[in-house]
């Protein structure tokens, strides 16, 4: 058997955080390292295993970053990001960030370091979702130049906490189809009031926060007279941990890059 690969989990006390220490923990490949999350959060000093509602790992949460790691999984805040690559660089550790919301400046800073580090960088970790928008991608090249057109809008649904709007995934969504359309389309926001007909060259983003909705997305492909919807949803968080754990075993012993699920799942 390979030695374990050292995790750091960074964000562990997160809604994602959690599910990512219990299927590392159940799986022989990884040895959890450390799990990291923000010095003020109150969990502070708990063991991570307990936290995720496993046995406990003799592991507790930390802010401090470990030494000796492998590989360091990331689904935390925006605001995190860039003491993460920092830290990241400084060790020379693989990294997978799930993170959504960004700022273009953030994407400049992991481009950046991808130049000195291998890393993984997706808005979705899910294999589902991940082929979906190479079908979303096929769709579109076949209705590109449809007679009477086709209207394309992105319908995502989250739970009530998410705290960034459109999620990352139906951005992405909208990126991957405008790649198969004429440029110059525009990425349409809501709509309220007035706003005239809808013109061809728009692709629509709605963002639904609803319960403890896990992640779901629906893109609809409207026609004159006929409709496609393709509707990707998740059942629970696994989906997501599993395909970053799926990631962080990728990575060991890549050249340094920015790499995303498409590279990892061989999608691309
Ligand atoms: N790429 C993907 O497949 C997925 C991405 N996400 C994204 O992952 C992120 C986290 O999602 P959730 O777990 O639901 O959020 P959450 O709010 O439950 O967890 C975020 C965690 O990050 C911690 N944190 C805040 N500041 C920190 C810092 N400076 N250092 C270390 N930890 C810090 C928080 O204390 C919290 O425990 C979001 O951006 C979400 O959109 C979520 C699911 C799937
Ligand atoms: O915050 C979430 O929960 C999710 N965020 C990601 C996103 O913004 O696309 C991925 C997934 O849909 C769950």
């Amino acid at each position: 058997m390979n030695t374990p690969i050292q995790l750091a989990v960074h964000g562990a006390a997160g809604r994602m955080g959690r599910r990512v220490v219990a299927l590392a923990a159940a799986d022989p490949d990884f040895q959890i390292a450390a799990a990291i999350d923000h010095a003020d959060n109150p969990h502070q000093g708990e063991d991570a295993g307990s936290l995720a509602g496993i046995n406990p790992l003799n592991q507790t949460l930390v802010s401090q970053w470990p030494t000796a790691i492998d590989a360091v999984v990331d689904f935390s805040l925006p605001q995190a990001i860039d003491d993460c690559i920092a830290k990241c660089l400084f060790a020379k550790v693989p990294l997978v960030v799930a993170t959504t919301g960004l700022s273009d400046s953030q994407k400049s800073s992991l481009a950046k370091a991808a130049e000195s580090l291998p890393i993984v960088w997706a808005p979705s970790m899910s294999m589902a979702v991940n082929l979906s928008m190479k079908v979303a991608q096929q769709i579109t090249e076949k209705m590109a130049g449809i007679a009477g057109g086709v209207d394309i809008e992105i319908i995502e649904r989250h739970h009530r906490y998410k705290a960034d709007a459109p999620s990352g995934t139906a951005l992405k969504f909208g990126e991957l189809i405008a790649e198969k359309l004429a440029d110059g389309t525009k990425h349409v926001h809501g709509r309220e009031g007035h706003t005239g007909e809808r013109t061809q060259n728009e692709i629509g983003y709605h963002a639904v926060r609803v319960g403890d909705n896990p992640g779901e997305h629906t893109i609809v492909f409207g026609m004159l007279g006929e409709k496609i919807e393709l509707n990707v949803a998740a059942s629970n968080r696994d989906c997501y941990a599993s395909g970053a754990l799926a990631a962080a075993k990728w990575l060991q012993g890549k050249g340094n890059g920015l790499y995303n699920m498409f590279d990892v799942l061989g999608l691309s």
